[in-house]
C-alpha cells in the first residue's frame, strides 16, 4: 500500500489565499499594505532564490516587500544599524534576516536586537519564550507550517505519539512546542540519540529535520504513520528530503514529498505572521480562524 502524498504546495496556495483576504482587510482599516522586509547579506545562490520567491508571494498576497541586500563583508555595526532603522520604520511590520550569516557577524545578537513584536520568524528569546509559555506572540514558521499540515491530515493530534528528529533551535526545538501544545506525546531525538530506529518505530507522527539527506529509511517508519520531512538537501541526484521517501512511501499512511511538502508551507507561514503582526500593531482585528 502507498501513502497519501501530502501536497504542501496546494494546501499553501489554498492558506495564501486565506492571507490575501485577510491582507486586504488590514489595508482597508488601516489604510496602508502590511510590509515585510527581509535583509539578505551575501550572495549565496540559495538563499537569493528563497528571497526572490518570498518576496513575489508576498506582492501576490497584496502585502509590500522590503528587500535589503548587503555585502558579504557588511559589520556587525551596519547590520544592527539597519535593523535599528527597519524597527523605526513604520511602514514595516515584519523584518527578517536570512540565516546562515556569515560567520563574522552575531546572529544572536541581530535576532535579539529585532523588535519581537516585528519578528515574523519568530526566533527572537522574547517569541521563543511566549511559545513555551503558551501566551500569544510570533511562532517560527517551517515548524507551524508542518502543524498545519499535520492538523490537516489527522484532526486532533492529542494522544498521538509524535518524534521530532533535530533539536535546532528553528525547527526540532519550536516543533516540539508546538506539538506538545497540541496534546501530543513528544519525544526529541538528535545525532546523539541511542536507537534512533527503534525510537521512531512507535512514532504516529514523525518530523524529520536533522539535514541529512534520505537518514531515515522505510524501514524505520510504523505502518500508517505520518510522515513530515522538514529536510531539503542538494545531491548530485536533486533536491531530496531527510527521509528516504522511495521506502517510505511504501510503508506511511501520509508523507510530504521534497520538494513541494514544507518548503511552500513555510512561506505561506512567513505571510501570514506578516499579516497577524501588521494586525497586532495598528489593533485591527483579523479573522484568524482563517490563518
Ligand atoms: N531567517 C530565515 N528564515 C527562514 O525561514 C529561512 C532562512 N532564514 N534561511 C533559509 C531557510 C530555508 N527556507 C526555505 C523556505 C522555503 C523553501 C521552499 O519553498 N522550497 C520549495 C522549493 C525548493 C527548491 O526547488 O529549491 C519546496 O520545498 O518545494 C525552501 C527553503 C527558509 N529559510
Amino acid at each position: 500500500m502507498s501513502a497519501t502524498i501530502i501536497d504542501g504546495k496546494a494546501h499553501a496556495a489554498r492558506l495564501r489565499e486565506r492571507i490575501a483576504v485577510q491582507a486586504a482587510a488590514f489595508a482597508g482599516a488601516a489604510g496602508r499594505a502590511a510590509g515585510l522586509a527581509v535583509v539578505l547579506v551575501g550572495e549565496d545562490p540559495a538563499s537569493a532564490v528563497y528571497v526572490r520567491s518570498k518576496g513575489k508571494a508576498t506582492i501576490a498576497a497584496g502585502m509590500e516587500s522590503f528587500e535589503h541586500r548587503l555585502p558579504a563583508d557588511t559589520d556587525q555595526a551596519a547590520l544592527i544599524a539597519l535593523v535599528d532603522r527597519l524597527n523605526a520604520d513604520p511602514a514595516v511590520d515584519g523584518i527578517l534576516v536570512q540565516l546562515p550569516l556569515p560567520a563574522h557577524l552575531d546572529a544572536d545578537a541581530i535576532l535579539t536586537r529585532i523588535d519581537s513584536d516585528k519578528d515574523v520568524d519568530g526566533f527572537h528569546p522574547v517569541n521563543v519564550g511566549r511559545l513555551m509559555l503558551g501566551l500569544p506572540g510570533l511562532v517560527p514558521c517551517t515548524p507551524y507550517g508542518c502543524l498545519l499540515l499535520l492538523q490537516d491530515v489527522l484532526g486532533d493530534l492529542t494522544g498521538l505519539d509524535a518524534v521530532v528528529v533535530g533539536r535546532s533551535n528553528i525547527v526540532g526545538k519550536p516543533m516540539a512546542a508546538l506539538l506538545t501544545a497540541a496534546s501530543a506525546t513528544v519525544t526529541i531525538a538528535h545525532s546523539r540519540t541511542r536507537d534512533l530506529a527503534a525510537v521512531v518505530r512507535r512514532a504516529d507522527i514523525v518530523v524529520a529535520a536533522v539535514g541529512r539527506a534520505q537518514m531515515i529509511p522505510g524501514d524505520w517508519i510504523k505502518p500508517g504513520a505520518t510522515v513530515i520531512d522538514v529536510g531539503i538537501n542538494r545531491t548530485d541526484a536533486g533536491l531530496v528530503g531527510d527521509v528516504d521517501f522511495a521506502s517510505a512511501v511504501e510503508v506511511a499512511g501520509a508523507i510530504t514529498p521534497v520538494p513541494g511538502g514544507v518548503g511552500p508551507m513555510t512561506i505561506a507561514c512567513l505571510l501570514r505572521n506578516t499579516v497577524v503582526a501588521a494586525a497586532r500593531r495598528e489593533g485591527v482585528p483579523l479573522d484568524m480562524s482563517a490563518l
